[in-house]
C-alpha cells in the first residue's frame, strides 16, 4: 500500500501539486508532530480507477475509426527505432481520490476526498450519452488533438451541441494541453467563436496549438471541425496562468 500511495505522491509532485519535500510516513511508525502525509484508508478500498479515454461499446464507427488512426500513430516508431512523438492521454474521473493531507492544507483536501467530486466531463454513467471523448498529444508538434463524440445529453438548439458543452470541452482540452506544456495551470481567459452548429451524436475533432509561452502565460489555440477537416465548428484562443498548491488552497 505504501508504495502504491508514494507512486501517487509521486504523480501530484510530477504534476506540481504536492511539494518534493512531502513523504509517505507509515502511520504506524509517526512521530508525533512529523507528519506530513496520512495515510487513512486501506488499499483495497480503492479499485482500479477506470481510463475513460479506451473505446467502449456506445462509441460509434467514425470515433472508433478516427481512435484507431491516432493510437496506430502512437504505436510508431521513428527511423533510429525511437517511440514517435504521439500519446495517448489516460483520462479518469478524479484526481486527488488517493491524497490525504497537503503540507499546508490537509483539512480542505480531506474534504474534497470525502466529498462525491468528480471530473465534471466524466462524470455520467450511461456511457454515450455525453461526452466521449479521448486526447492525443504530439510532443514534437506541440500540439494537443481530442476526438470527441457529443452525446444525446448535450442538446441546446434542436439536434445540435450546446454551446456550453462546446465551451466545456475546448476548456477541458486546452486545459490538459496547457498542464502537460507548462503544469498546473488555470484558465484566465477563453475566446470563442462559433461558426457552424455541431450535430448532436456526431464525430468532430478538437485541435489545440500552443501560441506562445510567456512567464506564468501558456497561450493556446482550438478548432473543432469535423473529422475530414472540411466543416469548422468553433475558433478559440485561450491563456491560461501557471498557478502553484497555496493558489487552490487560498480558495
Ligand atoms: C501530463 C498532463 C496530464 C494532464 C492531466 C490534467 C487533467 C486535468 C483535466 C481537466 C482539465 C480541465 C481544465 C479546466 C480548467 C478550468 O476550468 S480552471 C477553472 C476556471 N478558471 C478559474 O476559475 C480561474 C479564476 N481566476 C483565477 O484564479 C485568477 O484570476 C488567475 C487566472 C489564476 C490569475 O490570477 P493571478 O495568478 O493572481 O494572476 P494576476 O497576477 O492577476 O495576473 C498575472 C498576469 O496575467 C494577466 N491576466 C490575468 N487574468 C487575465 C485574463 N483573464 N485575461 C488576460 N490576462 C490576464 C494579468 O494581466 C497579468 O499580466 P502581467 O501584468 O504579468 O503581464
Amino acid at each position: 500500500m505504501a508504495r502504491s500511495i508514494g507512486r501517487i505522491c509521486k504523480g501530484f509532485q510530477r504534476l506540481g501539486l504536492l511539494s518534493k519535500q512531502t513523504q509517505l510516513i507509515p502511520f504506524t511508525r509517526v512521530p508525533v508532530g512529523t507528519v506530513r502525509t496520512i495515510v487513512t484508508l486501506p488499499s483495497f478500498l480503492f479499485p482500479q480507477p477506470r481510463d475513460f479515454s479506451l473505446p467502449n461499446p456506445s462509441w460509434g464507427s467514425e470515433m472508433t475509426r478516427m481512435y484507431e488512426h491516432y493510437e496506430s500513430q502512437c504505436e510508431m516508431e521513428t527511423e533510429g527505432g525511437q517511440k514517435g512523438p504521439w500519446r495517448r492521454l489516460p483520462s479518469y474521473n478524479r484526481l486527488l481520490k488517493y491524497a490525504t493531507v497537503f503540507p499546508s492544507g490537509g483539512v480542505y483536501l480531506s474534504k474534497m476526498i470525502q466529498s462525491k467530486a468528480r471530473l465534471f466531463t466524466r462524470n455520467i454513467r450511461n456511457p454515450g450519452a455525453a461526452f466521449e471523448y479521448v486526447l492525443f498529444v504530439n510532443k514534437e508538434e506541440q500540439k494537443c488533438v481530442c476526438i470527441l463524440q457529443a452525446g444525446h445529453l448535450l442538446e441546446g438548439p434542436p439536434g445540435h451541441v450546446h454551446g456550453g458543452a462546446i465551451a466545456t470541452m475546448i476548456d477541458t482540452v486546452t486545459g490538459t494541453h496547457a498542464t502537460f506544456l507548462s503544469g498546473p495551470v488555470m484558465t484566465a481567459n477563453l475566446n470563442i467563436n462559433y461558426r457552424r452548429p455541431i450535430p448532436l451524436g456526431s464525430t468532430v475533432l478538437l485541435e489545440s496549438c500552443l501560441e506562445k509561452k510567456e512567464g506564468r502565460k501558456t497561450f493556446i489555440t482550438c478548432r473543432v471541425t469535423s473529422t475530414d477537416g472540411s466543416k469548422l465548428h468553433t475558433e478559440t484562443s485561450a491563456l491560461f496562468l501557471s498557478i502553484t498548491a497555496s493558489h487552490l488552497l487560498g480558495g
